[in-house]
C-alpha cells in the first residue's frame, strides 16, 4: 500500500478528532500541532501527532517520508460558492464600471446574467468543458480541493442543461470534489422579461425533471434580490427542486434587504450566501438558524460595495463560510488565498477565522465535511504545503504572495 510519511511539519493545522459546524466564538479555535507528522495511506490521512510520538505510532516504515521542516501543512480550501463554468470573461463591463456604471446599470443595459447567457447558449459543450477544466487546475494549484458549482448562465432548457453536464463530467474525471448547484433562477431572460410566471413555470416544468432524472444537481439556487427573484418567487422555486431531493443553497442580501436570508433559513437552506446589506433582522434569523452564512468578500471588493459584516455576524453567534464567487461579473477570481487574505484585511476576521471558515465551514456548505475540511483519521488527503514561512498568520498577511509549495488531492500530487 503506498504510504507517505510527512515529518518536521512546523506546523499542522486544522487537526480534529471532531468536526462540527463552527459558529461564533468556535470560529477563532483552529487546533494546530507544531513540530507535528502526518502519515497518509493511498488517499487517507491515517496518523499524525508531535514528532515525538512517532516512535510510538507502531506503523510499518512508509514507502516516502518528506521532511517539511519550516513549513505549514493544513486541509485545502473548500470553495463552496463559484459560477466556475462560463463561456467568456467580461472584462468590457469592467471597463464600463471604472466609467462609472452601477452593476445593476449594467444588469439593466442587457449586460451582466444576460451577457453571459447569450455567450454560453453559443458555446458546445467541449468549449465549455475545456474552459473550466483549465480553471480548475489553476484553481487546483493554489490549493483548492473541493468546489461547489452552479449553473445560471444558460437561462434556457438546452443551455442550463448544457452546463449542469459540464459539472457532472468535471466531477468524473476530477479528484477534486464537485458540488452541483442548479441556479436557472438566476435571472429573468429577456423574452420573459414581462411573463415572470411563464419563466418560473420552464423552470419547475422542464428544467427540474430533467435534472432529477438524470441527478446533475445536489443544491437549487436562486438570485433572491430586488429586480430580480422575490422571496415568494424563491420559496416557490426552492420548494420545487427539494421535491426532487435539491436543498437550497440561495444569493441572498447582495445588493439590498432582499429577504433572501430569512427565505433561505425558512426553507432549512444549507446556505445563504453573500450577505453584504444585513440588518439586525436578517442577523437574528441567521443566529437562530443551522443554516451557514457564506461571505464573497472578492465580490464585495470588485463591485466596491460594502463587505459582508463578518466580525458583526460572528460576534451575533452565526456560522460562517468564506467563498470565491468565481464569476466573470463579479469576482473574476477564484483564489481562496486572496478571499482569506482579504477577510483578514477587510473584514477584521482573525487568521483563525478565516481559516477555519474557507476549510471546515466550506465543507459544511457542501456537505462535505465527513471527508475534507480538516486534518483528521480517515478524511481524505487533501493537503496544502507551504513554502516556508515564519508563522500561520503569515498566510493572510503576506497577500499577494504565492505561498504553496504543492497541493496534494486524494494523496496524488496535483501537478
Ligand atoms: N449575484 C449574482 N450572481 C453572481 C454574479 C453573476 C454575474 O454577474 O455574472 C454573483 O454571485 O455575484
Ligand atoms: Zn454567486
Amino acid at each position: 500500500m503506498a504510504a507517505t510519511l510527512f515529518t518536521n511539519i512546523k506546523q499542522l493545522v486544522n487537526v480534529r478528532e471532531q468536526w462540527p459546524v463552527l459558529r461564533g466564538k468556535e470560529l477563532a479555535n483552529l487546533p494546530c500541532i507544531d513540530n507535528a507528522f502526518l502519515l497518509i495511506e493511498e488517499d487517507t490521512i491515517v496518523a499524525y501527532g508531535a514528532m515525538n510520538e512517532l516512535a510510538k505510532s507502531n506503523r510499518a516504515l512508509p514507502t516516502e517520508t518528506i521532511d517539511a521542516t519550516g513549513k505549514i501543512i493544513m486541509p485545502t480550501w473548500c470553495d463552496s460558492h463559484t459560477h466556475l463554468v462560463f463561456a467568456a470573461s467580461r472584462e468590457n463591463e469592467f471597463i464600463d464600471k471604472l466609467k462609472g456604471l452601477s452593476y445593476a446599470e449594467i444588469a439593466a443595459r442587457g449586460g451582466g446574467i444576460l451577457n453571459s447567457a447569450r455567450k454560453l447558449n453559443e458555446a458546445s459543450e467541449d468549449e465549455l468543458f475545456n474552459l473550466a477544466w483549465g480553471r480548475l487546475q489553476e484553481l487546483t494549484q493554489l490549493g483548492t480541493g473541493a468546489i461547489e458549482i452552479k449553473s445560471g448562465y444558460g437561462l434556457t432548457v438546452a443551455g442550463e442543461l448544457k452546463m449542469l453536464r459540464v459539472i457532472k463530467k468535471l466531477r468524473e474525471r476530477s479528484a477534486v470534489t464537485i458540488k452541483a448547484t442548479f441556479l436557472g433562477a438566476h435571472t429573468y431572460p429577456v423574452e420573459y422579461k414581462e411573463n415572470h410566471q411563464g419563466y418560473i413555470d420552464l423552470i419547475i416544468n422542464d428544467m427540474l425533471p430533467v435534472i432529477g432524472r438524470e441527478q446533475l444537481a445536489d443544491y437549487i439556487d436562486v438570485f433572491c434580490e430586488t429586480g430580480f427573484f422575490s422571496p415568494e418567487e424563491t420559496a416557490l422555486i426552492c420548494k420545487a427542486g427539494m421535491q426532487y431531493g435539491l436543498k437550497p443553497k440561495i444569493h441572498a442580501n447582495q445588493l439590498n434587504l432582499s429577504g433572501g436570508v430569512q427565505t433561505g433559513v425558512a426553507l432549512g437552506a444549507v446556505s445563504v450566501d453573500h450577505l453584504e446589506t444585513m440588518d439586525d433582522a436578517a442577523i437574528k434569523a441567521l443566529a437562530g438558524a443551522e443554516t451557514i452564512g457564506t461571505l464573497l468578500p472578492t465580490a464585495a471588493f470588485f463591485l466596491r460595495m460594502p463587505f459582508q459584516p463578518a466580525r458583526t455576524l460572528i460576534d451575533a453567534g452565526c456560522a460562517i463560510a468564506l467563498a470565491s464567487d468565481f464569476n466573470p461579473g463579479s469576482s473574476p477570481s477564484g483564489n481562496m488565498n486572496l478571499v482569506v487574505n482579504m477577510s483578514c484585511i477587510q473584514m477584521k476576521m482573525l487568521p483563525e477565522e478565516a481559516l477555519n471558515a474557507a476549510t471546515l465551514n466550506g465543507a459544511w456548505a457542501m456537505e462535505c465535511a465527513d471527508k475534507l475540511g480538516s486534518i483528521s483519521v480517515g478524511k481524505k488527503a487533501n493537503l496544502i504545503i507551504t513554502k516556508p514561512v515564519p508563522s500561520l498568520a503569515y498566510i493572510p498577511y503576506s497577500f499577494g504572495s504565492n505561498l504553496i509549495e504543492q497541493v496534494m488531492i486524494e494523496g496524488q500530487w496535483a501537478v
